[in-house]
């Protein structure tokens, strides 16, 4: 058994969905799949495998940024998953998306993070799987939800600490970076290293440049959609 992610071969679906939130892992596992069974709550780190339309899919909690996710997405490795597709909230970097809108990342650029230290010399851009991608956005034009789909950004920081950092937000925006968030870059290297299959959806929470952030009421409207999205695209992929 790993030693953060408690479970045994078997418990965990080939299909995972993963959240940053413990709370929002249990809410998805509750509402949306049947008979979700709760697998790990070491750390609070919530861990559900269930069904959703007779597929299998577990929902696991991965903590905030790189460094926590990483330790996620190495257990669920050795526990067998092979299909991975990242829940998240993210702030806009432009004030024209809505709370609540869809955003499907294609890539990520990184901001700071450890995970460039996977392969020092080379500066790799590991993409989301092509497959995922293609029916997430087909799910969401199908659902007539509101989606992007372009490069994001990952970062270490949530509070930027500088006004340098404010810069760096700006000049990724300003050559058309949809939004930030702080683990993606983890979830492409490592699906990269090891060959499994990739996605990351976002529902916007914040707006970075106006320092607005979303009521939970709203954030709840785009966790609702986003689960709804992906559990969609689950169903033709792998129904
Ligand atoms: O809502 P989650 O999935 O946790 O994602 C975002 O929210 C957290 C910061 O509040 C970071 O983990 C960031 O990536
Ligand atoms: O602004 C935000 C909002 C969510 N997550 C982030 O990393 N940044």
């Amino acid at each position: 058994m790993p030693i953060h992610v408690e479970a045994e071969k078997g418990q965990v679906a080939d299909i995972v969905l993963l959240p940053g939130n413990p709370e929002r892992a249990k809410y998805m596992a509750e509402k949306f799949l049947d008979d979700p069974k709760l697998y790990t709550d070491y750390r609070k780190m919530y861990g559900y495998t269930g069904k959703f339309k007779g597929v299998d899919v577990s929902i696991q909690t991965t903590g905030m940024g790189v460094p926590s996710i990483s330790i996620v997405l190495e257990e669920l490795k050795m526990l067998g998953a092979k299909t991975l597709i990242r829940v998240g909230t993210c702030g806009a970097l432009s004030d024209d998306m809505e709370e609540a809108d869809l955003i499907i990342a294609q890539s990520t650029a990184t901001i700071g993070t450890t995970i460039n230290q996977m392969t020092p010399d080379i500066t790799l851009a590991p993409p989301a799987d092509f497959e995922l991608i293609k029916n997430l956005y087909d799910s969401a034009i199908d659902l007539e939800m509101p989606v992007h789909v372009g490069q994001i950004a990952t970062s270490d920081y949530f509070y930027g600490k500088s006004e340098e950092y404010t810069e760096e937000l700006k000049k990724l925006a300003s050559l058309g970076v949809l939004s930030v968030e702080m683990e993606t870059a983890a979830l492409y290297n490592i699906a990269a290293k090891y060959g499994l299959r990739a996605a990351t959806v976002l529902t916007v929470s914040d707006h970075v440049f106006k320092k607005t952030r979303a009521d939970k009421s709203k954030i709840a409207e785009g966790v609702d959609r986003m689960t709804e999205m992906v559990l969609d695209t689950v169903t033709k992929l792998y129904g």
